[in-house]
């Protein structure tokens, strides 16, 4: 499925509908830092998160230290947010939540 970019009242709107997620500066992506007890869970996270992402088409900019995993997504295909990333950051929101 194409996704076109989201105007800047429906990325306010989506930013409701999740779990702490926050704009950047440029409006052009969206980041959240998770954080687990463990590296093991934070490291299951990224791989349930991974196989998730490669079967929707959409792909996290991530990166782990120890227990945190800090996220950024943004659809790279019309350079800004689309619905790709608020169905991405949902689907990562249970996955954390199925740890923490
Ligand atoms: C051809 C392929 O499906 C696309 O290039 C996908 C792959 N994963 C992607 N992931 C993200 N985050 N943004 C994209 O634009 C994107 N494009």
């Amino acid at each position: 499925m194409r996704y076109e970019r989201l105007a800047p009242e429906a990325v306010a709107g989506a930013l409701r509908e999740v779990d702490g997620w926050s704009l950047s500066e440029d409006k052009t992506a969206i980041t959240k830092e998770f954080s687990f007890d463990d590296f093991a869970q934070a490291f299951s996270f990224m791989t349930e998160c991974a196989i998730m992402a490669e079967k929707m088409g959409h792909h996290p900019e991530w990166s782990n230290v120890y227990r945190r995993v800090d996220v950024r997504l943004t659809t790279h295909d019309v350079g800004g947010l689309t619905g790709h990333d608020l169905k991405l950051a949902a689907a990562m929101d249970q996955a954390a939540a199925r740890r923490i």
